[in-house]
Protein backbone atom coordinates (compact mmCIF):
# COMPACT_ATOMS: atom_id res chain seq x y z
CA UNK A 1 0.00 0.00 0.00
CA UNK A 2 1.15 3.55 -0.62
CA UNK A 3 1.52 7.06 1.13
CA UNK A 4 1.20 9.92 -1.18
CA UNK A 5 2.33 13.16 -0.06
CA UNK A 6 2.94 16.76 -0.72
CA UNK A 7 4.91 19.58 -2.34
CA UNK A 8 7.75 19.93 -0.35
CA UNK A 9 6.32 24.43 0.12
CA UNK A 10 3.15 23.48 1.18
CA UNK A 11 2.03 24.53 4.54
CA UNK A 12 -0.43 22.04 5.59
CA UNK A 13 1.00 17.91 4.34
CA UNK A 14 -2.05 16.66 2.78
CA UNK A 15 -1.01 12.40 2.96
CA UNK A 16 -3.26 9.72 0.76
CA UNK A 17 -3.12 6.23 1.64
CA UNK A 18 -3.94 3.72 -1.12
CA UNK A 19 -4.04 0.25 -1.43
CA UNK A 20 -5.55 -3.36 -1.78
CA UNK A 21 -8.39 -4.61 0.16
CA UNK A 22 -7.57 -5.64 2.90
CA UNK A 23 -4.02 -4.21 2.99
CA UNK A 24 -4.02 -2.94 6.54
CA UNK A 25 -4.65 1.04 5.51
CA UNK A 26 -6.78 1.62 8.23
CA UNK A 27 -4.87 -0.35 10.94
CA UNK A 28 -1.23 1.87 10.07
CA UNK A 29 -3.94 5.42 10.12
CA UNK A 30 -4.90 3.98 13.47
CA UNK A 31 -1.32 3.34 14.96
CA UNK A 32 -0.23 6.51 13.53
CA UNK A 33 -3.20 8.54 15.11
CA UNK A 34 -3.56 6.19 18.04
CA UNK A 35 -0.69 4.68 18.71
CA UNK A 36 -2.32 0.99 18.95
CA UNK A 37 -3.82 -1.60 16.80
CA UNK A 38 -7.52 -1.13 16.62
CA UNK A 39 -10.33 -3.69 15.55
CA UNK A 40 -10.99 -2.84 11.86
CA UNK A 41 -13.92 -3.70 9.53
CA UNK A 42 -13.49 -3.41 5.40
CA UNK A 43 -13.60 0.51 5.20
CA UNK A 44 -16.58 1.94 3.05
CA UNK A 45 -15.68 5.27 1.96
CA UNK A 46 -12.92 7.09 3.71
CA UNK A 47 -11.11 7.39 6.84
CA UNK A 48 -9.46 10.84 7.26
CA UNK A 49 -7.23 11.42 10.75
CA UNK A 50 -5.57 14.65 11.58
CA UNK A 51 -1.74 13.35 12.75
CA UNK A 52 0.63 15.88 14.49
CA UNK A 53 4.34 15.05 14.65
CA UNK A 54 7.02 17.49 15.25
CA UNK A 55 4.47 20.50 15.51
CA UNK A 56 3.50 19.41 11.89
CA UNK A 57 0.06 18.74 10.56
CA UNK A 58 -0.26 15.16 8.20
CA UNK A 59 -4.04 15.18 6.97
CA UNK A 60 -3.90 11.21 6.24
CA UNK A 61 -6.70 9.93 4.19
CA UNK A 62 -7.58 6.29 3.48
CA UNK A 63 -9.57 5.71 -0.17
CA UNK A 64 -10.36 3.21 -2.39
CA UNK A 65 -9.08 -0.38 -2.77
CA UNK A 66 -8.16 -2.58 -5.76
CA UNK A 67 -8.52 -6.12 -5.57
CA UNK A 68 -4.99 -7.61 -7.19
CA UNK A 69 -1.43 -6.28 -7.27
CA UNK A 70 -1.46 -5.86 -10.82
CA UNK A 71 -4.27 -3.68 -10.95
CA UNK A 72 -2.28 -2.00 -8.12
CA UNK A 73 0.31 -1.19 -10.04
CA UNK A 74 -1.96 0.27 -13.05
CA UNK A 75 -3.90 2.58 -10.58
CA UNK A 76 -0.81 4.08 -8.67
CA UNK A 77 0.89 4.93 -12.20
CA UNK A 78 -2.38 6.23 -13.49
CA UNK A 79 -2.21 8.19 -10.37
CA UNK A 80 1.21 9.50 -10.11
CA UNK A 81 0.57 10.85 -13.83
CA UNK A 82 -1.76 13.18 -12.53
CA UNK A 83 -0.93 16.94 -12.24
CA UNK A 84 -1.93 17.53 -9.09
CA UNK A 85 0.62 14.89 -7.25
CA UNK A 86 3.42 15.56 -10.17
CA UNK A 87 5.56 16.57 -7.03
CA UNK A 88 4.51 14.34 -4.26
CA UNK A 89 6.49 11.68 -2.94
CA UNK A 90 5.87 7.99 -2.34
CA UNK A 91 6.48 5.77 0.32
CA UNK A 92 5.31 2.65 0.06
CA UNK A 93 4.40 0.06 2.92
CA UNK A 94 5.25 -3.40 2.24
CA UNK A 95 2.47 -4.13 4.99
CA UNK A 96 1.88 -7.42 6.93
CA UNK A 97 5.19 -8.62 6.78
CA UNK A 98 4.43 -11.09 9.61
CA UNK A 99 2.57 -13.06 7.53
CA UNK A 100 4.65 -15.43 5.82
CA UNK A 101 3.20 -15.55 2.33
CA UNK A 102 2.98 -12.02 1.81
CA UNK A 103 5.42 -10.62 -0.82
CA UNK A 104 8.74 -9.03 0.52
CA UNK A 105 10.02 -5.21 0.52
CA UNK A 106 12.10 -6.20 -2.57
CA UNK A 107 9.61 -8.52 -3.91
CA UNK A 108 7.34 -5.67 -4.46
CA UNK A 109 10.33 -3.32 -5.25
CA UNK A 110 11.09 -5.52 -8.07
CA UNK A 111 7.40 -5.75 -9.08
CA UNK A 112 6.63 -1.97 -9.61
CA UNK A 113 10.01 -1.79 -11.32
CA UNK A 114 9.26 -4.02 -14.22
CA UNK A 115 6.95 -1.62 -16.10
CA UNK A 116 7.62 1.87 -16.85
CA UNK A 117 10.77 1.99 -14.62
CA UNK A 118 11.99 5.71 -16.30
CA UNK A 119 8.96 7.81 -15.80
CA UNK A 120 8.40 6.66 -11.99
CA UNK A 121 11.91 7.08 -11.09
CA UNK A 122 12.10 10.63 -12.99
CA UNK A 123 9.24 11.80 -11.37
CA UNK A 124 8.59 10.54 -7.88
CA UNK A 125 10.90 10.33 -5.39
CA UNK A 126 9.83 7.02 -3.52
CA UNK A 127 10.95 4.57 -0.40
CA UNK A 128 9.71 1.09 0.24
CA UNK A 129 9.54 -0.03 3.71
CA UNK A 130 8.56 -3.32 4.82
CA UNK A 131 6.19 -2.74 8.20
CA UNK A 132 3.42 -5.01 10.12
CA UNK A 133 0.45 -2.75 11.48
CA UNK A 134 -0.59 -4.83 13.96
CA UNK A 135 2.35 -4.02 15.91
CA UNK A 136 3.44 -0.93 14.30
CA UNK A 137 6.86 -2.30 13.42
CA UNK A 138 8.37 -0.07 10.20
CA UNK A 139 5.69 2.30 10.60
CA UNK A 140 8.67 5.50 12.28
CA UNK A 141 10.60 4.35 9.65
CA UNK A 142 8.53 4.82 6.99
CA UNK A 143 7.82 8.48 8.79
CA UNK A 144 11.38 9.13 9.26
CA UNK A 145 11.64 9.17 5.62
CA UNK A 146 8.64 10.91 4.84
CA UNK A 147 9.65 13.56 7.07
CA UNK A 148 13.43 13.47 5.84
CA UNK A 149 11.59 14.23 2.50
CA UNK A 150 9.30 17.12 3.61
CA UNK A 151 12.67 18.54 5.60
CA UNK A 152 11.26 18.58 8.91
CA UNK A 153 13.13 17.64 11.94
N1 LIG B 1 -0.95 -10.30 10.39
C1 LIG B 1 -1.20 -9.03 10.10
N2 LIG B 1 -2.46 -8.62 9.93
C2 LIG B 1 -2.69 -7.33 9.64
C3 LIG B 1 -1.63 -6.39 9.49
N3 LIG B 1 -2.17 -5.19 9.19
C4 LIG B 1 -3.50 -5.37 9.15
N4 LIG B 1 -3.82 -6.66 9.43
C5 LIG B 1 -5.17 -7.24 9.46
O1 LIG B 1 -5.69 -7.25 8.14
C6 LIG B 1 -7.08 -6.99 8.17
C7 LIG B 1 -7.40 -5.80 7.27
O2 LIG B 1 -6.84 -4.64 7.83
P1 LIG B 1 -7.45 -3.20 7.51
O3 LIG B 1 -6.58 -2.21 8.20
O4 LIG B 1 -8.90 -3.16 7.83
O5 LIG B 1 -7.25 -3.14 5.94
P2 LIG B 1 -7.71 -2.02 4.91
O6 LIG B 1 -6.63 -1.88 3.91
O7 LIG B 1 -8.15 -0.80 5.63
O8 LIG B 1 -8.96 -2.74 4.22
P3 LIG B 1 -10.16 -2.06 3.43
O9 LIG B 1 -10.64 -0.88 4.21
O10 LIG B 1 -11.20 -3.14 3.30
O11 LIG B 1 -9.61 -1.66 2.11
C8 LIG B 1 -7.46 -6.78 9.62
O12 LIG B 1 -7.95 -7.98 10.13
C9 LIG B 1 -6.15 -6.40 10.28
O13 LIG B 1 -6.11 -6.73 11.64
C10 LIG B 1 -0.28 -6.86 9.68
O14 LIG B 1 0.70 -6.12 9.57
N5 LIG B 1 -0.14 -8.17 9.99
MG1 LIG C 1 -9.87 0.20 5.66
Amino acid sequence: LSFLFGDVREQEHKVIIVGLGNAGKTTILYQFSMNESVHTSPTIGSNVEEIVINNTCFLMWEIGDRERISVTREELYKMLAHEEVRKAGLLIFASKQDVKEGMTAAEISQFLKTKKKKKKKKNHQWHIQACCALTGEGLCQGLEWMMSRLKIR
